[in-house]
């Protein structure tokens, strides 16, 4: 059995936590707010993110990084995007040994487009790590507390990272892949969540599930359409990390991105909305980082613009739905078999 440190103690980290102390290791829980970790220790909860749900005593919490990380085989990412970079150089400055590194972190940063395996790279120091994990899929913090069936994938350049993620992690409740595919298993995590946002705003707007089916399936087009032109594996956004966590996300009472689609469609503002969700809500900052990367590379994503607009622009969401449904004709499937082509095409001449 393993020590492990897990940096966040929101809803994910939490969850994530309680895995890997039913497979027996050591966890160390590390929040920022020594209040909370004072809170967790006392009560063996963690109310204001996991309401309900009781985190066994064995799962200690604590504000103190270095206590955390000693001895530590596994270092667990689980924190929003936006803080990903800070606490990778508190980690730096502190981590003196070798270990894996995994996150479960879903978003892209808006000011540079980076990946957060991206991120981590430019902040951690390289000599304390092989590759880099992602642990990503169909994942509520809600229903894996409570041991509900659940599937991800760990992704990494490394097989043997990954395996070692795969090997902490996997148990009868928590089945997990590995994936090679780390850009792929991390832009479908991220961009879902814009989707999400969309379908919460279609539910709100009272809108059925036939909106809803065609959101995800013309969502996962355009999550493609990108992700292939960024040189990822098509055929990762029909696994767990693509349509999988998309269909999850987008039909879940539990969906942070969901709910806040939701409350928007029924005429909050977005700092309202914001505020009132106390939890991340990353499709907000993905949202940004997508509709200005598509423009960048050319790509054509009508969806995750309407959405862009809504958030930051005060597009009406009802306008947005007419102006979607009125686009050009159009074939559905020949972009797709273009994508397979090319992305097959390159695979087989460069031998992969
Ligand atoms: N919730 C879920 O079911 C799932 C979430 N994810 C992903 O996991 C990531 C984390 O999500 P989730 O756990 O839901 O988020 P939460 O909002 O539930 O929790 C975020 C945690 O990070 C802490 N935090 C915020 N900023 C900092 C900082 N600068 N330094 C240190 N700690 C900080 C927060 O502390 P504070 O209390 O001070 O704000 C809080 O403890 C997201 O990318 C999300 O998309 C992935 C799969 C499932
Ligand atoms: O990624 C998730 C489930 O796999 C969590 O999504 P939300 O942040 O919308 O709750």
């Amino acid at each position: 059995m393993e020590k492990i440190a897990v940096l966040g103690a929101g809803s994910w980290g939490t969850a994530l936590a309680m895995v890997l102390n039913d497979n027996g290791h050591e966890v160390r829980l590390w929040t920022h707010v020594a209040e909370h970790a004072e809170e967790i220790n006392r009560t063996h909860q963690n109310k204001a993110y996991l309401k309900d749900v009781v985190i066994p005593e064995a799962i200690h919490a604590t504000s103190d990084l270095v206590a955390a990380l000693k001895e530590v085989s596994a270092v667990v990412f689980v924190l929003p995007t936006k803080a990903i970079r800070p606490v990778c150089q508190q980690v730096k400055a502190v981590l003196d040994h070798h270990v894996t590194i995994i996150h479960g972190t879903k978003g892209i940063e808006p000011e540079t487009f980076k990946r957060v395996s991206e991120m981590m790279e430019e902040e951690l120091d390289a000599a304390c790590y092989d590759e880099i994990v992602v642990l990503s899929g169909p994942s509520h913090a809600e229903e894996v507390s409570v041991k509900q069936p659940t599937t991800v994938s760990a992704s990494s350049k490394s097989i043997a990272s990954a395996e070692h993620a795969q090997q902490l992690f996997m148990n009868d409740r928590f089945r997990v892949y590995t994936n090679k595919d780390v850009l792929g298993v991390e832009l479908g995590g991220s961009l879902k969540n814009i989707i999400a946002l969309g379908a919460g705003i279609s539910d709100g707007l009272g809108y059925g599930d036939n909106a809803k089916a065609a959101l995800v399936t013309r969502g996962l087009a355009e999550i493609a359409r990108l992700g292939t032109a960024m040189g990822a594996d098509p055929l990762t956004f029909i696994g767990l990390t693509g349509i999988g966590d998309l269909i999850v996300t987008c039909t879940s009472v539990h969906s942070r991105n969901w709910r806040a689609g939701n409350l928007l469609a029924k005429g909050n503002s977005l700092d309202d909305v914001l505020e009132q969700m106390g939890m991340v809500v990353e499709g907000v900052r993905t949202a940004q980082a997508a509709y200005h990367l598509a423009k960048v590379k050319g790509i054509d994503m009508p969806i995750t613009a309407g959405i862009y607009q809504i958030l930051f622009e005060n597009a009406d969401a009802q306008a947005m739905v007419d102006q979607l449904m009125t686009r050009t004709k159009r074939p559905e499937t020949d972009e797709i078999h273009e994508m397979l082509k090319a992305h097959y095409l390159k695979a087989y001449l460069t031998n992969e």
